[in-house]
């Protein structure tokens, strides 16, 4: 899949924008807060409906604005699509595909799909489990867009599960209800689980491979998941429904005093492993650097097996992250797959001679094809 164009009307710092993409590399080149992420930021938008940078719309919106526009036209599996995100102050935005308003931002889900690489890759390893939940569950939604709603459901299940916690601390009459939301958040939680099994087992073998190429066979990678709830993860559905009620209950007295559901896949985490090492705690920068970066190649090859075809791959100033060898495994691993890279230097552009490609010079929210 490819994205054809792009159009920007006051997101960010683009006042109005037109560009049209190379189906092969496309190559930003621009100084510091030129605008060169703010262009990725909008095609990631187009894919998940939400930045990956905030959560508050409103500074999607120029500055001296109060409306701002994204439209990307793409083309997938021979179809043409057109995807249209409207943002305006005080309003929740409005998303069409093929000019029609969709009833939720997650019937984006699947039709633009993108693997974006950053500096902030990092965090998947490094950081708390959130992150790598968050990783799971986007990843998992482009391939499976019904996986968005379950999540939806079982965070909606939650918050009502710990408003009545909370509430039963002064009131155990109310202990009566939490039956039911018991029973509905081990059942979407049970199926939400089994997904992100599933597709572990799948981007593990990928990821893998790809980490003992990149380590020249030196470094083992594994991905195991890490359940919040006592239970073996060859369960199968009904097995992880009935473990999971029961340990609801076994720690109803503990939920209600903190006033929070302490299980479930809200709480869980993957084990990224390094030669059988736990690479958060004890991988080098540089071990953790590469098991992100396998991960996210891992992610590339997984979507054109589930979905087809390649998606379209945003690299936001990674390159001058690598060495020179690298980077040039890299750009030749990507030469025939969509990628929109960004960088604040020419002297990169050398390594791409021989490829298909378009420059642009981004500067000040105007971009400049290089002819
Ligand atoms: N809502 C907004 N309205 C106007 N300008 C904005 C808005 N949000 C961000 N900007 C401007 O966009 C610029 C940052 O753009 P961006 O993050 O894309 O930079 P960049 O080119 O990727 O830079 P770097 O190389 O430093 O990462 C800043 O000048 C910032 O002030």
């Amino acid at each position: 899949m490819h994205v054809e164009s792009i159009k920007l009307i006051n997101f960010r710092n683009y006042l109005k924008a037109d560009i049209n993409l190379n189906r092969k590399l496309n190559i930003f080149v621009g100084n510091n807060g030129q605008g060169k992420t703010n262009l990725l930021e909008s095609i990631y938008i187009c894919a998940f409906g939400k930045s990956y940078r905030t959560n508050k719309d409103k500074e999607l919106i120029n500055l001296s604005k109060d409306k701002a526009y994204i439209g990307i036209n793409l083309k997938k599996n021979g179809f043409n699509k057109f995807v249209e995100v409207k943002f305006e102050q005080g309003k929740s935005k409005k998303v069409r595909i093929n000019k029609i308003e969709v009833d939720k931002i997650s019937d984006l889900f699947g039709i633009l799909n993108v693997v974006i690489f950053s500096p902030e890759d990092l965090k998947l390893i490094k950081e708390g489990p959130s992150e790598r939940r968050n990783f799971l569950d986007t990843e998992i939604s482009q391939i499976k867009p019904k996986y968005r709603y379950n999540i939806s459901s079982y965070n909606r299940i939650l918050r009502q599960r710990n408003n009545l916690l909370k509430i039963t601390q002064n009131d155990k009459s109310k202990l009566k209800v939490l039956d039911v939301w018991d029973m509905q958040i081990s059942n979407i939680g049970a199926e939400i689980i089994l997904s992100r099994i599933k597709f572990l087992n799948k981007i593990s073998k990928i990821s893998k491979n790809i980490h003992s190429e990149i380590t020249n066979k030196l470094e083992e990678l594994e991905l195991k998941y890490s359940p919040s709830l006592d239970i073996d993860v060859n369960l199968d559905k009904n097995e992880i429904v009935k473990v999971f009620r029961r340990q609801l209950k076994n720690l109803l007295e503990r939920d209600i005093e903190k006033g929070t559901t302490t299980i479930g896949p809200h709480r869980d985490d993957i084990k990224v492993l390094i030669n059988g090492i736990d690479s958060r705690a004890f991988g080098s920068q540089g071990q953790q650097r590469t098991a992100a970066l396998s991960l996210k190649l891992a992610e590339v090859e997984l979507i054109k097996e589930e979905v087809g075809e390649y998606p379209v791959l945003l690299l936001d100033d990674v390159l001058s992250e690598l060495d020179l060898n690298r980077r040039k495994d890299l750009i030749s691993t990507f030469k025939d797959i969509q990628t929109i890279i960004t960088t604040t230097d020419d002297i990169e552009l050398k390594e791409v001679e021989k490829y298909q490609k378009s420059i642009f010079y981004i500067n000040d929210g105007k971009i400049k094809p290089v002819e």
